[in-house]
């Protein structure tokens, strides 16, 4: 599975409504890819399925919102019996979160990579270091006489 993890660029994170130890589950899903990618803003989608179950639901749509906006995911409910559309959607915008994911990465990577141009002295600064430069030897020459 680390290697699955390490590989990858994105995740979809599933579990069921009618099974509350899939919903508590995520959380450590999440904690290991948190702990395999040192990315914080790797995309990560929670994927709250069988959504159509709705008489045998034991996890609520408040729970899994609650869950993914602490662990900073994105979020949707759905059910890939009923709407195959849904599963579509989701991949989709993964993709999606993973191609802006990686244009920004890019380019944060490529700011990092200029070095700042050291400033020039400015006249003051100067001024500042020619007397800090003299200010001994006139100490000496007074001690002197
Ligand atoms: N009603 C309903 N059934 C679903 C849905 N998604 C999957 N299932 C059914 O749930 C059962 C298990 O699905 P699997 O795809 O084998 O997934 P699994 O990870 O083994 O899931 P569990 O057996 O539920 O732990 C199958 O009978 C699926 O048809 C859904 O959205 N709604």
């Amino acid at each position: 599975m680390l290697r699955f993890v390490q590989s990858s660029e994105g995740f979809l994170l599933v579990y069921s409504i009618t099974d509350l130890r899939s919903y508590e589950y995520i959380r450590h899903l999440h904690q290991h890819i948190r702990k395999v990618h040192s990315d914080s803003k790797i995309p990560i989608i929670i994927v709250a399925n069988k959504g159509d179950l709705l008489h045998v639901r034991q996890v609520p749509s408040d729970s899994g919102i609650q869950l993914a906006n602490e662990l900073g995911c994105s979020f949707v409910e759905i059910s890939t019996s009923e709407n195959c559309q849904d599963v579509c959607d989701v991949f989709h915008h993964l993709c999606k979160e993973i191609s802006k994911h990686q244009s920004t990465s890019t380019v944060e990577k490529r700011r990092g990579s200029i070095m700042p141009r050291p400033r020039s002295p400015n006249m003051q600064d100067l001024k500042r270091r020619f007397k800090q430069a003299l200010s001994p030897k006139v100490k000496a020459s007074s001690a002197m006489a």
